[in-house]
């Protein structure tokens, strides 16, 4: 007990220095600053960091972390716990996927059992000497030197020492952002920053408590929400093109921790052929052609046991995460959503990224309207239209009218025939992408959307309409010369009458 610090715990607000034309590196130089202060005043062997927009909850959270890191099994190697993110003032049905509890639930649980969970920002208890740079206990010997930042003349009191690690020619040239501290350049700097962790051979702890260690806000408002998906797909992309390819580096990374990085860095690739497939449909409204594959019966068998063996799993994660059903399906309609618009957006600006060299400024999420309302969920119901917002409507469009056009189809060529039949299978997709899309129809209704069953009755009306001027335009001749005889025949009984009494 003799060696323990007994002094009263201390706290100091740091602000570093941020100058025009030099970039500040957001929160990762602010934390990196913060780490070289309180090296000075404390180098307590922990660090915990949460978001401002997040608090403490469980007072256990922090001992709880730290008897992980101290656990003699796997303890000295951990470099890293981390907490899931929890959120308050979410709408009871989370329309937009906020709570994300597949992703807090399931696969970080699945990352749990490789080398740990990626880094997620906030709610995580580092350890500093893996914040430093160095490396884990079993490679101890191969630590390679760094360079942590410039002092020619060594200051006289800890306070300019603590000033001069906070200005910003501090880091100039040094490692800091790179192999010390966390990484600059990535709009994500967690995901990167615990990466480079695992990459050197370290692991990480997942630790998911009851009550909920940190809770914080997130943003239900469609606009907002999208732009932070926006923002965290465009650094996974950044990443991916960056020294922290999950193909290229880590020589001490678990195999499947490495595929597990790969698909976090690029899934927003593969939501170009999700764009592309939505809007599939369009093909075949303009021809009479159905473009699937022949013969039907077996391409349908193979579609439908991928998809049910695709459910099927999604069911068994379900179960093993303890999440309801309803939380999965938030999941994937919000995935859909951002795979129409978002994750594809973010494609668009990395490419632009790699030819010019210049990428867009990403903007930070806001979480609450500027209005005071007495409505907890306003935000929910307010519409802010963005550019970010078209695609989704282009496709919601789409899959109205593919439904419209082949109802009107099928009324043409006569609902029992087999083409009919086939047409209106092939719809099935598209109500399925309609109900994917649903929560996302209701956000751009604003408050409209209150009532959801306003939502349903549109969608009907909009397709019967589709459905009735197509009839009108395509159905056959015979049927309108029936319509057009009849017609004649009250008018020529008419004109008749009318001859009859002129005289
Ligand atoms: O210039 C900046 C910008 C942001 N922050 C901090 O960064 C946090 C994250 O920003 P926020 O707008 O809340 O974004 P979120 O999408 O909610 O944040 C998630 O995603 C970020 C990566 O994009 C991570 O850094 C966060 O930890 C993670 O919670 C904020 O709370 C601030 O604490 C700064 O310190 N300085
Ligand atoms: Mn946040």
């Amino acid at each position: 007990m003799g060696n323990l610090d007994t002094r009263l715990p201390m706290l100091v607000y740091i602000s570093r220095e941020k100058r025009p034309g030099h970039n500040s590196q957001k929160k990762a130089g602010a934390l990196n600053a913060m780490l070289r202060v309180s090296a000075l005043l404390s180098s307590a062997p922990f660090v915990a960091n949460l978001d401002c927009d997040h608090y403490i909850n469980n007072s256990g959270a922090l001992r709880a972390a730290v008897c992980f890191m101290l656990d003699p099994r796997d303890g000295r190697s951990t470099a890293f716990v981390q907490f899931p993110q929890r959120f308050d003032d979410v709408d009871p049905t989370d329309r937009y996927n906020n709570h994300n509890r597949v992703m807090y639930d399931g696969t970080m649980v699945g990352f749990n059992g490789l080398q740990g969970p990626c880094c997620l920002g906030t709610g995580t208890m580092f350890r500093r000497l893996a914040l430093d740079g160095m490396e884990p206990p079993a490679h101890e010997d191969e630590a390679v030197v760094k360079s942590v930042g410039n002092s020619t003349t060594p200051p006289a009191t800890d306070e300019q020492l603590a000033t001069l690690l906070t200005t910003c020619a501090y880091e100039d040239g040094s490692s800091w952002g790179r192999g010390v501290g966390w990484v600059y350049n990535v709009v994500t700097e967690d995901l990167v920053t615990g990466f480079r962790m695992h990459s050197q051979g370290w692991r990480s702890m997942y630790c998911s408590m009851e009550p909920s260690a940190f809770r914080g806000t997130a943003p239900i408002n469609l606009t907002e929400r999208l732009y932070q998906v926006f923002r965290w797909s465009g650094g996974s992309l950044e990443m991916f093109f960056s020294h922290s390819n999950p193909l290229a580096v880590g020589r001490r990374l678990h195999p499947l921790q490495r595929v597990a990085y790969f698909n976090l860095a690029t899934y927003p690739i593969t939501t170009l052929l999700v764009l592309a497939y939505s809007l599939f449909p369009v093909m075949s409204l303009f021809s009479e052609q159905l473009y699937i594959q022949e013969p039907y019966g077996t391409y349908i068998t193979f579609v439908v046991a991928v998809l049910a063996m695709h459910h099927l799993t999604g069911m068994l994660e379900v179960k093993w995460a303890g999440i309801t059903v309803l939380d999965w399906c938030r999941n994937e309609q919000f995935y859909t959503t951002a795979a129409t618009a978002a994750y594809p957006t973010a494609v668009l600006y990395m490419a632009k990224k790699l030819v010019t060299g210049k990428g867009i400024s990403f903007r930070l999420t806001s979480k609450r309207t500027e209005a005071c309302s007495s409505d907890r969920f306003a935000d929910l119901h307010t519409v802010r239209w963005v550019p970010l917002l078209i695609p989704t409507i282009v496709v919601l469009v789409v899959d109205v009218a593919a439904v419209g056009t082949a109802i009107g189809k099928a009324a043409t060529w006569g609902f029992f025939t087999d083409r009919a039949l086939y047409v209106l299978l092939g719809t099935v997709l598209n109500v399925w992408m309609l109900l994917l899309l649903y929560p996302f129809a209701l956000g751009i209704m604003g408050s409209w959307g209150k009532r959801p069953v306003t939502l349903f009755l549109v969608l009907v009306l909009a397709v019967a309409t589709v459905g009735v001027v197509y009839f009108t335009l395509h159905a056959h001749p015979s049927y309108w010369s029936q319509v057009a005889a009849s017609l004649g025949k009250e008018s020529s009984i008419w004109r008749v009458y009318t001859h009859a009494s002129s005289y």
